[in-house]
Order: structure tokens, then sequence, then C-alpha cells
């Protein structure tokens, strides 16, 4: 069985290229690293680091790349795979949409019929279908039809901390131990091969949302409040009891919500909590803030981990104080080697904060939770200040 993975980064392959390695698929990386690419073509492999104590390191085999700039090879590379995934930036995922569809059109054209799935393994409610709706405007009606048939995207939840890589090798990649990989089982066509270690679900919205919303929102909650504290690393951030706090207690609102619609155990959930707490504190791992709330535009856009749970929180009539103060936390992220951080800062400049929180994160003015978010930006920017003049 044949996989084409786009993307050769951190969760790339510490996290997909090792499950469908392990699962005898062969993997070919679309990528665009020339050096990566040039690397694991020659050695068709690479480790994988855990962070643990004792720094287990497996070999993750049977895997090439080729530049995504290779039209013809990457569309080939398609028509004959059985599966494509992506971990990219769902930003990204519009950049290889016609790639993917060129693929397509060669598979249809040569009359495979076999099925093809599509994974987009990204940190998004509903990322294959995304994907899908990029790809598709680059397809002729025959060819969409003809797909429509033996082509498939199933949604997806991904879970495992893999930060930024500072190793000798640059193929060497440390991911922590805990890993969760969940399919939409009613998407999968006949004859898809199982990857093993992955859960398929016949509901996958209470996973993503419940991954989404807490490990995704309580990570960049410390990142945010971290960032303005001066905190480099999520760990440290961790080790600082009153951040800890503040950032469970975001956990807790989206908790309340995620228990309420998806009728979560209570106490499991505050379990589930916790483990995603000692997670972020794990000793053996350095993640830097500035990657975990890296793009925070996206982070603060209508669908993603802060406001969605906050609009769902409230018309369940449940109150999310912390969560909106993150919000005012995200806003004031301004890491000047971060380019939607330094588009960020540049909105809220020129139209205000109220007219940001208006355009780009979808509440309006009336909204408790737009109210809310405004004064706590005022708020923490004028102790921010204040601080800088002492
Ligand atoms: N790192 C994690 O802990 C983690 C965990 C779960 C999900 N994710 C999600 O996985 C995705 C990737 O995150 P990451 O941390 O691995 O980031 P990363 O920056 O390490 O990797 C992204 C890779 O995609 C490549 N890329 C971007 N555009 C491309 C294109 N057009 N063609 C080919 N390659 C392209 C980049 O060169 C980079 O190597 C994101 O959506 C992220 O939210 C990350
Ligand atoms: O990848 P992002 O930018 O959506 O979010 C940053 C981190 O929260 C994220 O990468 C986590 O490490 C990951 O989602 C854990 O599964």
């Amino acid at each position: 069985m044949k996989a084409v993975h786009f993307g050769a980064g951190n969760i790339g392959r510490g996290f997909i290229g090792h499950m469908l390695s392990a699962s005898d698929y062969e993997v070919c990386f679309v990528a665009r690293n020339p050096k990566k690419i040039a690397m694991l073509q020659k050695r068709q492999e690479y480790p994988i680091t855990l962070a643990n104590a004792e720094q287990d390191t497996t070999i993750v085999n049977n895997v090439t790349a080729i530049n995504v700039g290779e039209q013809d090879r990457v569309a080939e590379e398609i028509a004959s795979a059985d599966l494509i995934t992506t971990a990219v930036g769902v930003s990204a995922l519009e950049d290889i949409a016609e790639p993917i569809a060129k693929g397509i059109y060669l598979r249809m054209k040569n009359n495979n019929s076999a099925p093809l799935h599509i994974i987009a393994c990204e940190n998004a409610i509903g990322g294959s279908t995304r994907l899908k709706k990029r790809v598709y405007p680059f397809l002729d009606e025959v060819t969409r039809e003809k797909a429509e048939r033996s082509v498939s995207f199933p949604n997806a939840a991904v879970d495992r901390i893999v930060p930024v890589q500072d190793h000798k090798d640059p193929l060497q990649v440390t991911v922590e131990p805990f890993y969760e990989w969940v399919v939409h089982r009613p998407a999968l066509l006949e004859g898809f091969k199982e990857i093993e270690g992955v859960h398929y679900v016949d509901s996958l919205e209470p996973y993503i949302e419940r991954k989404m919303f807490t490990v995704n929102t309580g990570h960049c909650v410390a990142a945010y409040f971290g960032y303005l504290e001066g905190f480099k690393t999520i760990r440290q951030v961790m080790g600082h009891a009153p951040l800890r706090a503040k950032v469970r207690k975001v956990m807790e609102e989206t908790g309340a919500m995620l228990i309420v619609k998806h009728g979560f155990n209570p106490q499991k959930h505050s379990k589930y909590i916790d483990t995603i707490l000692e997670r972020f504190a794990n000793p053996n791992l350095t993640d830097q803030v500035t990657r975990v709330g890296r793009s925070p535009l996206r982070k603060l856009s209508p669908y993603d981990r802060l406001v969605r749970p906050a609009m769902q929180a409230s018309e369940f009539g449940i109150e999310t104080p912390h969560l909106t103060s993150a919000m005012a936390a995200a806003m004031l992220f301004n890491y000047e080697h971060d380019e939607e951080a330094m588009k960020l800062q540049h909105l809220i400049h020129e139209d205000g904060v109220s007219a940001f929180i208006r355009e780009r994160m979808g509440i309006h003015e009336e909204h408790p939770v737009h109210q809310h978010a405004v004064a706590r930006y005022e708020e923490l920017k004028g102790r921010q200040e204040s601080t800088i003049l002492t």
C-alpha cells in the first residue's frame, strides 16, 4: 500500500509518517525543503525519539520524498496511491489543492478506480472536507463525477505534541509519548487498509471538539498568558502555579460546554484535563510558547479553539470569563517573527479592538463575550504598558 503525505514537518514525520510506516504503508513525503527531501530520498528512514526519561528511539523506514514543485511526479504518485494525508497547516491546504487535483485527474484518466482516501491531519474541524472544497474546483465535471465514486475525504482528529526540533540530524524528531488519531469511519470506502493505532468512530464531532477545545484551547491559553509574562516554554508556564490554574479554569469552562453538548462524564472529563496538563508539563519536552501561539489570526477565527467554544457555551447559558480573558491575551500576542501576529497588531492598531472582534472573530458588539473581551484587552494592555514604563 502506498501513502502520499504532504508536509514533512514535525507532525508529518513525528506522527503521521511513523504511524503509516508502522502499518506497512510505503510513505512518500511531498515536501518543500530540498535538503530534507534529498536526505529522505537517500536514507529512506529517519529516527523518532520519545520525550520520556529513557528517550526511546525508533527508526521509521520505507519512506522517501519528492518536491511539491515537481508537479508531474506528484500527480503520478497520487494517481497510484492508496492514501493521501496532509499536515501542512490549515492555511496551506489551498496551496496543495491544485497538485492533489492534478493527481486525481491523472488517476481517473488512467481508469484507476481503486479507493483513494484523503485525510487532512490538521488542527481544524472538518479539515478534510475543507480540503475537498479546495480541490474540486480544479476538476472538470467528468473527473469530479468519477472521483465521487472512488475518492473519499474522511475527517480526522490528530493529537500528539511535536515541538520545533533541534537535532544535529535534520530528520530526527522528538515527540511526546501520547498520541491519538481518530478517523470518521462512515467516510471509509471498501478496500481501505486500516492504519494500526487509529481509532475509527461513527461520529467524529465529540472527539474533534473535545481535542480542539481542551488540548488546543488550553495549550494556546498557556502560550498567550505565558508570552505576556515573559515565559519561553510551555513547561515553564505549567511550573507557574497561578498560570497553570488559569489554564485549568479555561479548560473547565470549555469542559462545561462539552459535557452539556456531548454528554461526557464530568469526572472522566476532569481526568482528561489533568492528563493534558501533565502532557503540557512533560519535563522531557521543550515546546516554545511562540510555536504554540503561532498564527493568532487563525486561532482567533470564528470556528477555532477560542471563539467557537465560547460562543457555543454562551448558547448553553454557560459563562466563560477565563476563556474570554484568554482571547484578550491572544490579541496582545505581538511576536515579531510571526506574520499573523504582526498582521493582528496592525489590524487592531488601524481599526481598534472592537472592530477586530466583530470583523475577524465574528462576535457582534452587543454580545457579552465581545464586551468582556474588549474590557479585558484594555486592562491587560494597560498593565503591559505600565510594566514597560516602570
Ligand atoms: N506539532 C504538533 O504538535 C501538531 C499536533 C497535531 C496537529 N498539528 C497540525 O499539523 C499541521 C502541521 O503542523 P506542524 O507542527 O507539523 O508544522 P510544521 O511547520 O513543522 O510542518 C508543516 C510542514 O508543511 C510544509 N508545507 C507547508 N506548505 C506546504 C506545501 N504547499 N507543500 C508541501 N509542504 C508544505 C512545511 O514546509 C512544513 O515542513 C498543522 O495543521 C498543525 O496544527 C500539529
Ligand atoms: O498546531 P496549531 O498551531 O494549531 O496549535 C499549536 C499546538 O497547540 C498544537 O500543535 C498541539 O501541539 C497539538 O495539536 C497537540 O496535538
